[in-house]
């Protein structure tokens, strides 16, 4: 069934944010609600490397991370109307948000450090959390993060307390508020 007019993009969404943010939940309901490809930058790169983030991170480095996710993104940019879900390190690139703006549009997904914290203590696939798995390391990232994340959005959502299916609807609300330049 194809997208109806309402929710077919002309540009891609890219889902930005902090781990825990929301970005893979989000993009994966766009995904399947409105029928948007859906692009998990961080499935792609581990599938493609033929191993998890975490072992990435412990056999390859968090430079060769960065990198493979600079020239996943350059990859992307030339399609229309997919979901992008970024690793939460993706903005701190100058060139990533580049070419995140080139054919799309950047939507933050913001959540509060104690939000977060609950988010994320299910699971340990996140090696930047290892020994700092509490409000206070979590926020001092945050905020060592802030200014890329704020630099890259053209929209903000905060996500505290509202469901995924809230925030989508958020989302298309606040881009059909914003001209499809
Ligand atoms: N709006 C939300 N409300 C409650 N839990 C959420 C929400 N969004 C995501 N989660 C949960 O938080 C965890 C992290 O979500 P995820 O989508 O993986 O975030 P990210 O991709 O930004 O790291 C998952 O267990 C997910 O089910
Ligand atoms: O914030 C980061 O630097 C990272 C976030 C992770 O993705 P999520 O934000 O989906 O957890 C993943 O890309 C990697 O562990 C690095
Ligand atoms: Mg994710």
């Amino acid at each position: 069934m194809p997208m109806n007019e309402e929710y077919s993009l002309p540009y891609n969404l890219f889902l930005i944010g902090f781990m825990g943010s929301g970005k893979s939940s989000v993009a994966a309901y766009l995904h399947r609600k409105y029928e948007m490809p859906l692009f998990e930058m961080d499935e792609t790169i581990a599938e493609r490397e033929g191993m998890s983030i975490p072992e990435l991170f412990e056999t390859m480095g968090e430079e060769y991370f960065r990198a493979a996710e600079t020239a996943l993104l350059i990859e992307l940019q030339s399609n229309q109307n997919t979901v992008v879900s970024c690793g939460g390190g993706v903005p701190m690139r100058a060139c990533n948000v580049e070419a995140m703006k080139r054919n799309g549009k950047v939507i933050l997904l913001t959540a509060s450090p104690e939000t977060i914290l609950t988010r994320v203590s299910g699971n340990d696939n996140r090696p930047l959390l290892k020994g700092r798995k509490n409000v206070a390391g979590i926020q001092a990232l945050m905020e060592q993060r802030r200014p890329c994340y704020e630099a890259a959005a053209d929209l903000t959502i905060a996500t505290d307390g509202k469901k995924v299916e809230e925030i989508c609807r958020e989302i298309f609300q606040r881009l059909q508020g914003t001209p499809a330049d």
